[in-house]
């Protein structure tokens, strides 16, 4: 096999399209060179990366280079983060140091050897790719960009084809690397070694310090001039001579430690080609192309299978590589995935670089935050001590940008300010209105209201329905209140219909107490104190009380209210008594304090459970003129009795049976009532018939003497026929049936009349009666001699 040194130098043609056993057979000498030496030459790579594009590579390579410092300098190198820029590497070294002297010292000591543009993935696939931008000569050299990122792919594609024959070489099957490293976190790396003067590099000075490549593979395309070393196992550098039509493929720290030391990231560097013309006193001008690979970066990085027992943790690519890159450069360090930065590093909440310090405004506290007082710039990259730029503090200790209304912590137009506020131009920010319901507001002042969210806009506030003027009607579909028509006090809108009230005051509502008085336009206070509303300002034309009771259009205390009316708590009014009732403190029985009459005249009689009966309870009985039942008097045999006196009569304190009289009294069986007898089953002096004046009962042979019916028809006496009884009982006959040889007397029926006399005696002139002797009546007599007369003596209540 050809080498170059100890550089083997493989024919890639087989692996790319020939049969599996050519394509093993070329892996395993990849394998073994990676192994070895770790490092090799590809040839016949032209299918990926063809040998014009090399060439065009390095034409555009050197072009660039060629442009001015001051245009290359605009596309500086800024920090190992971005890894991508313009480095001029001399220049680099000497900004790191600090003062003066030691700048100028190194620049005479170390000037320039090589400068480099990094290229990295030109655009954005995911979350994993670098946020930073390419630095691309575009306006100079406008084919670059594109050229450089077709280039960059077709790396890649020869870097996957490199990383499939380690796999297929080391048994994971070829395929296993391809999404290992798909997300092309790679750094593609123009190199321009300028033509210096030999003997300012004599003493040991090289364009590239001896190191090892982090990543996966590089590839290296080298010009002829050649420099490139590469250790071998005894430590000596050995010179890879460049090799026309071939690409270098070194292996880097990251693939070594994956597959577990197996394959060799080897030292190497560049110095000046050992076979240039030594008489030349300026060495040749020097341009490489290095491809960087590496695996993805959030490939987790552990020991390959078969690959022994694992020499290392494991590690995430990005971790491995920042860190680096930190040991390499000092002063400014990409914070990891998390947010951490390395050891002896701060985070930086205001930029995406771990600091060695907090800067100025800054304190460090879990990482670099601004100090207490201090306020964050607009691109939340600085602590500022005030804003600036026409920024403003915005409470939450950043600034916002003065163009716009501070809302909520963000910055809006006037337009955008939110409902309930207004773009206060000297706050710079949407203020609250006064109005809790305005919608929107002129200022923060009351009465500046613009529009209402649920109240009616009126001169600038939002009023409730019920708080709006006379003559207004709160307006829903744009909640401003709007006037009802003409004369029209309350309305729920204009037109027909719609009128509630009538204008009468001028007041806004009318206020308790008050009349509209139509003459004077206005609301007039009633004469009554107590009055919530009357119809006029007379005495008398309450309508309704506030504390008092209403009784005829006055409010009067409860004390006052007129007998009949009881105070109505509810209605604050006087109520009528219930009928019959003339004085009470309410309705229904129980609340009667004393009766009177109704209009019909019927009494009504005070119970001792103060209420007004017309009837009494058995054994009391309405008394006049209390209108009260009162107890009857049991002592004189009433067991009953009403307002004329008795109504039922039994035995009195005596242990005597009284009898009922026509007068309303209990009287024992002798008180004479002539045309009634005292009836035993009844207790009542019962009338006699009709006609007889006097009787001992109803039965034939009761009467004792003889009248004159209702009718008018004379009744003759007519004694009885029984021997047995008494001989003055007898009957009473009309005059024709005066019994046979008996004539009726009328002077004996009757003391009568001057008149009755000739009318009776005109009667009697024709009759030819048989009867015997129709006998004046002997009641007096008969009486007398059978009942002692007892005076009758009231005993009914007064
Ligand atoms: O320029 C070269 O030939 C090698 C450069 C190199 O090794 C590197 O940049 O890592
Ligand atoms: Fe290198």
């Amino acid at each position: 096999m050809a080498v170059s040194g100890i550089v083997p130098i493989i024919d890639f043609a087989p692996f790319l399209t020939g049969s599996q056993a050519e394509k093993e057979e070329v892996a395993q000498e990849l394998f073994k060179a990676c192994t070895d030496v770790g490092f090799l030459m590809l040839r016949n790579i032209d299918s990926l990366v063809p040998p014009s594009q090399i060439a065009s590579a390095f034409a555009l390579t050197k072009q660039f280079f060629d442009l001015p410092m001051q245009v290359k300098e605009k596309l500086a190198w800024e920090c190992p983060e971005s890894n991508r820029g313009y480095v001029a590497e001399g220049r680099e070294r000497v900004t790191q140091e600090s003062s003066k002297e030691a700048i100028e010292q190194l620049r005479v000591q170390a000037p320039d050897y090589k400068e480099t543009l990094e290229i990295g993935k030109d655009y954005k696939e995911g979350p994993y790719d670098s946020p930073f931008e390419n630095r691309w000569p575009e306006a100079d050299l406008p084919d670059f960009k594109p050229f450089m990122n077709q280039f960059f792919e077709d790396c890649h594609k020869l870097h996957v084809e490199i990383m499939r024959a380690l796999a297929l070489a080391m048994g994971l099957g070829e395929g296993f690397f391809d999404d290992k490293v798909d997300q092309k976190a790679h750094n593609l790396r123009l190199l321009n070694y300028p033509s210096i003067e030999k003997a300012k590099i004599e003493g040991g000075g090289n364009r590239a310090g001896s190191h090892s490549d982090y990543g996966t593979v590089t590839l290296l395309f080298q010009d002829s001039v050649g420099g490139l070393e590469v250790q071998d196992k005894q430590g000596n550098f050995v010179p890879a001579r460049p090799v026309p039509d071939t690409v270098v493929v070194n292996v880097g720290d990251l693939l070594m430690r994956w597959s577990n030391d197996v394959l060799k990231s080897t030292i190497h560097r560049v110095v000046l080609p050992a076979d240039g013309d030594p008489s030349e006193p300026m060495t040749a001008r020097r341009n490489s192309i290095a491809f960087f690979s590496n695996p993805n970066l959030h490939e987790m990085i552990r020991c390959l299978p078969g690959t022994g027992e694992p020499k290392y943790p494991e590690v995430e690519t990005e971790a491995y590589l920042v860190k680096r890159l930190s040991e390499t450069c000092f002063h400014l360090v990409r914070r990891g995935l998390k947010g951490d930065c390395t050891a002896a590093y701060i985070a930086n909440k205001y930029s995406k670089y771990c600091k060695q310090k907090c800067p100025l405004n800054q304190t460090p506290q879990f990482g670099c935050i601004c100090r207490a007082g201090k306020v964050t710039n607009v691109d939340k990259t600085k602590c500022l001590t005030v804003c600036s730029g026409g920024s403003y503090p915005v409470g939450d200790g950043t600034c916002a940008n003065a163009s716009g209304y501070l809302s909520a912590g963000q910055c809006v137009t006037p337009a955008q300010c939110p409902s309930g506020t207004w773009a206060d131009k000297t706050g710079k920010a949407c203020s609250p209105c006064a109005d809790a319901d305005a919608k929107s507001c002129s200022n923060g002042s009351i009465g500046t209201a613009l529009s209402c969210n649920t109240k009616y806009l009126f001169n600038g506030t939002c009023a409730a329905s019920a708080s709006l003027p006379s003559g207004y009607y709160g307006d829903d579909s744009t909640h401003t209140a709007r006037a009802c028509d003409a004369g029209v006090a309350t309305c729920t809108g204009t037109g027909a219909g719609n009128a509630l009230s009538w204008q009468l005051c001028r007041l806004v509502a009318m206020p308790s107490g008050t009349f509209a008085d139509k003459v004077a336009k206005a609301c007039l206070p009633c004469a009554d104190p107590d009055a919530s509303s009357c119809t006029d300002g007379k005495v008398g034309s309450a309508l309704a009380c506030n504390t008092q009771y209403l009784s005829l259009g006055i409010c009067v205390a409860a004390a006052d209210i007129p007998d009949g009316y009881y105070p109505d708590d509810t209605t604050r009014t006087a109520k009528p008594c219930d009928t019959g009732v003339t004085k009470c403190t309410g309705p229904g029985d129980g609340n009667a304090l004393a009766c009177g009459s109704d209009a019909a005249g019927t009494p009504y009689f005070l119970t001792p459970d103060a209420s007004c009966l017309t009837q009494c309870d058995w054994g009391t009985g309405g008394s006049l003129p209390s209108h009260t039942c009162v107890e009857c008097d049991s002592a004189a045999g009433i067991l009953n009795c009403d307002a004329q006196g008795a109504r039922q009569c039994g035995y009195n304190s005596d242990g005597e049976l009284t009898y009922l009289t026509p007068t309303h009294a209990c009287e024992l069986s002798t008180v004479n009532f002539p045309g009634y007898y005292p009836d035993d089953t009844t207790a009542t002096f019962e009338p006699c018939d009709d006609g007889v004046e006097t009787c001992v009962g109803l039965w034939d042979d009761q009467a004792l003497s003889c009248g004159t019916r209702k009718d008018g028809t004379d009744l003759f006496f007519v004694a009885s026929s029984d021997a047995s009884e008494d001989a003055s009982l007898g009957y009473c006959v009309v005059a024709a049936d005066c019994p046979d040889g008996t004539t009726a007397d009328i002077g004996t029926s009757a003391a009568g009349s001057k008149d009755e006399m000739e009318q009776s005696a005109t009667r009697m002139s024709g009759y030819e009666c048989g009867c015997g002797v129709c006998r004046a009546p002997r009641v007096a007599g008969w009486l007398a001699s059978k009942l002692e007369v007892v005076h009758v003596v009231s005993k009914y209540p007064k």
